[in-house]
């Protein structure tokens, strides 16, 4: 096929708030949840839409299901895009429940992870041992990313917990937190069973930690990005993002789409 020559877009057209960043990025994280890409599709999501990919999260316990060689592939691919690459954090939870952490670690470090998730969404765990983890992980050169909150259903926030759980996460070292909305955005979190936000909610986060960069908020489906970016700007992380819906996430982000035509860049 021969390729066009190359167009000039007017940088308006391209960000019309003017204030998208480039990688690496402090502001407007996006997080993808894979949950068993192929290769090629994998390398068709990098090629297509990797500068807009700041995290992928290797859902759940789905690493050790792919055969090795690719797997590997997939991370080494992830790392020449400057994508953070990391396993869902319930496989974590696997680990602990499994007293396997040793070999969950050499596991992560051997085949090239970047990232780790350290999450209670399905266990129990007590304030040591997520310190430790999130002191070894960083120890062993990873980026930490926490997660605050439960995978149940009707799953609610405690406000006191959060500040507290954040405030100690980011003292240990973690470079963001995750609050949780699972793969379904429905009735966990601040997300009724409907997946509308619960604002009230929502709010009460955004009093107690008004530092919005160290919030990672899992948001799957569209309207709920079309929220958090109209309440919080296109700054806002978001995460837990389907492969197929990046580019037009970015859209959303730099108000190239109706839902967001005004949006204003940061409101953190
Ligand atoms: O990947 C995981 O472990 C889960 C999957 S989901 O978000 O519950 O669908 O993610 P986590 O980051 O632990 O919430």
């Amino acid at each position: 096929m021969k390729l066009a020559s190359h167009v000039q877009w007017n940088p308006v057209l391209v960000d019309p708030t003017g204030c998208r960043q480039n990688k690496p990025r402090t502001l407007g994280k996006t997080m993808v949840i894979d949950k068993g890409l192929g290769l090629n599709a994998f390398e068709d999501l990098l090629s297509t839409s990797g500068a807009h990919v700041d995290m992928i999260k290797i859902g759940f316990g789905t690493a050790p299901l792919y055969p090795e060689p690719l797997l590997r592939t997939k991370i080494e691919m992830a790392q020449a895009y400057d994508i953070c690459i990391y396993p869902g954090g319930t496989f974590l939870e696997v680990a602990v429940v499994q007293d396997a952490l040793s070999s969950f670690f050499d596991m992560i470090k051997s085949l090239g992870f970047t990232g780790l998730e350290v999450s209670d969404g399905t266990i129990d765990m007590n304030r040591g041992l997520r310190n430790e983890l999130i002191e070894r992980g960083l120890g062993e050169g990873l980026e930490v990313i926490t997660e605050y909150g439960k995978k149940g259903w009707g799953s609610s926030i405690e406000i006191e917990e959060l500040i507290e759980t954040v405030l100690l996460d980011v003292e240990f070292g973690a470079g963001l937190v995750t609050i949780e909305a699972r793969e379904s955005g429905l009735g966990v979190g601040i997300f009724d069973a409907q997946g509308n936000c619960k604002d009230e909610e929502l709010s009460r986060v955004l009093t107690a930690i008004p530092k919005q960069e160290i919030l990672l908020w899992e948001a799957p489906l569209k309207s709920q990005q079309v929220h958090l970016l109209q309440q919080l700007g296109s700054g806002v992380h978001l995460g837990n993002i389907s492969p197929h819906e990046i580019i037009s996430l970015e859209a959303l982000r730099r108000g190239l789409r109706s839902d967001t035509l005004a949006l204003e860049s940061d409101k953190s």
